[in-house]
């Protein structure tokens, strides 16, 4: 009866996942996962901006049954938490992505992979579908997982990931682009934070490949040093006539560029600044949400994400009375894998969307459309 302290069960927040994680990692690790860049405001500033608000929760509606369904980019969702894409999952657990794509796929959650993934995109394809198919899940045949796109100064590079990306089924390309170049976190530097021999970006290098050989400071450095800083608005045409997947442009805080983004023709954006790991003192994605919502319009036909600082099932109401179709989480992934591999992810998925299920009841909102501007007030 009493083994308290490392059952997955004992966990009951994120925050004790978090805790627990940073205990079984080298340092560095956790320095490369916890990090923002500089002198991290942006990364304290999202949590902060969730604390700003508060829930002027209704009375005597009936709760007895609360349905957390969304539908993001047509497709129908249980639930609005999503998985944000991060890098090198190897790092936090052996079985990396795969067990990342286990939770996801066998509870139904949407998975963005990132380029930087430890395992390709066609090995984390393939995992997802499994673990959809075998859970009995609707999700099977790739609209539940997403690939996440760095836009590469080698073109020939970037248009084969796309291809790669539509060749295994995803469901939507999720361009990032808040990274033209790689934001300062002075630990990396200092911790000279780098892939371990053995361990490589999968989707971009065959393990023997040249840069295989160099050290693995460089190997991270030279990640970002070949992103294309000159990308612009006008490349993006190029990158859709590539492909027949939506485009979803991630790292938007401001209106007009929101705007611009409906008008280049994408089909959702995420209102996020890459965890405040990229330009520091950048706006607090959720202080930035309600005026990229308001440009946009009720009727905009561009679906519109938030991820930063997501960590309890109400910052999850929040954003979503906010005008967030549904939200992201990065870092709380991590700590759920570095824990308890795929049950240590499901884990986490499994405390946010109860804590949403909670908040909505208590807030006397039994669906998703009745969490609406009104039911918050500014602290
Ligand atoms: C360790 C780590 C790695 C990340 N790697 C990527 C990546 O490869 N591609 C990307 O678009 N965003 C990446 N991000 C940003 C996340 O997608 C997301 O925007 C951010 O983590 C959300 O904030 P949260 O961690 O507070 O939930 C990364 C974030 C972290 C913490
Ligand atoms: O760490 C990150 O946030 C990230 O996205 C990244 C970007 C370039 C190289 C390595 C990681």
């Amino acid at each position: 009866m009493t083994e308290p302290t490392l059952e997955v069960s004992s966990l009951l927040t994120v925050r004790d996942v978090e805790r627990l994680a940073r205990t079984m990692l080298p340092k560095s690790t956790v320095d490369y996962f916890r990090s923002g860049s500089d002198a991290e405001y942006t990364r304290r500033a999202n949590r902060g901006a969730f604390r700003k608000w508060a829930i002027a929760y209704r009375v005597l509606v009936d709760v007895s049954r609360v349905d957390t369904r969304v539908r993001v980019l047509g497709q129908e969702l249980a639930s609005p938490i999503l998985i944000a894409p991060t890098a090198y999952h190897r790092l936090a657990h052996p079985e990396g992505e795969r067990a990342t794509a286990r939770a996801a796929g066998g509870s139904g959650t949407l998975y963005v992979a990132s380029t930087l993934a430890t395992t390709s995109l066609e090995d984390i394809a393939a995992t997802y579908d499994a673990a959809g198919a075998s859970a009995g899940g609707a999700s099977v045949g790739g609209a539940s997982r997403w690939f996440q796109l760095y836009v590469h100064k080698d073109r020939g590079l970037t248009r084969s990931l796309v291809e790669r990306a539509e060749a295994s089924g995803y469901g939507a390309l999720v361009v990032t682009v808040d990274t033209p170049v790689l934001g300062r976190r002075l630990r990396d530097v200092r911790n000279a934070f780098g892939l371990p021999d053995g361990m490589h970006m999968a989707n971009l290098f065959a393990p023997g490949d040249g840069i295989e050989a160099k050290d693995p400071a460089f190997r991270h450095a030279q990640i970002a040093a070949r992103h294309d800083a000159s990308f612009t608005w006008h490349d993006l045409a190029s990158i859709r006539a590539w492909t027949r997947m939506p485009l979803v442009l991630k790292g938007i805080v401001r209106a007009d560029d929101a705007l611009r983004a409906r008008d280049s023709g994408v089909a959702g954006i995420i209102v996020s600044n890459h965890g405040g790991r990229q330009l520091d003192s950048a706006v607090a994605t959720l202080d930035a949400l309600p005026s990229v919502v308001e440009a946009l319009g009720a009727q905009a036909g561009v679906d519109v994400l938030l991820d930063g600082g997501v960590r309890w099932g109400t910052d999850v109401f929040k954003a979503l009375a906010l005008g967030a179709r549904a939200v992201l989480v990065g870092r709380p992934i991590v700590w759920g894998l570095t824990a308890f591999g795929e049950a240590g992810v499901a884990r986490v998925l499994d405390i946010l969307r109860s804590e949403l299920v909670h908040a909505m009841t208590l807030a006397g909102c039994p669906a998703i459309d009745a969490v609406t501007r009104d039911m918050l007030v500014r602290r």
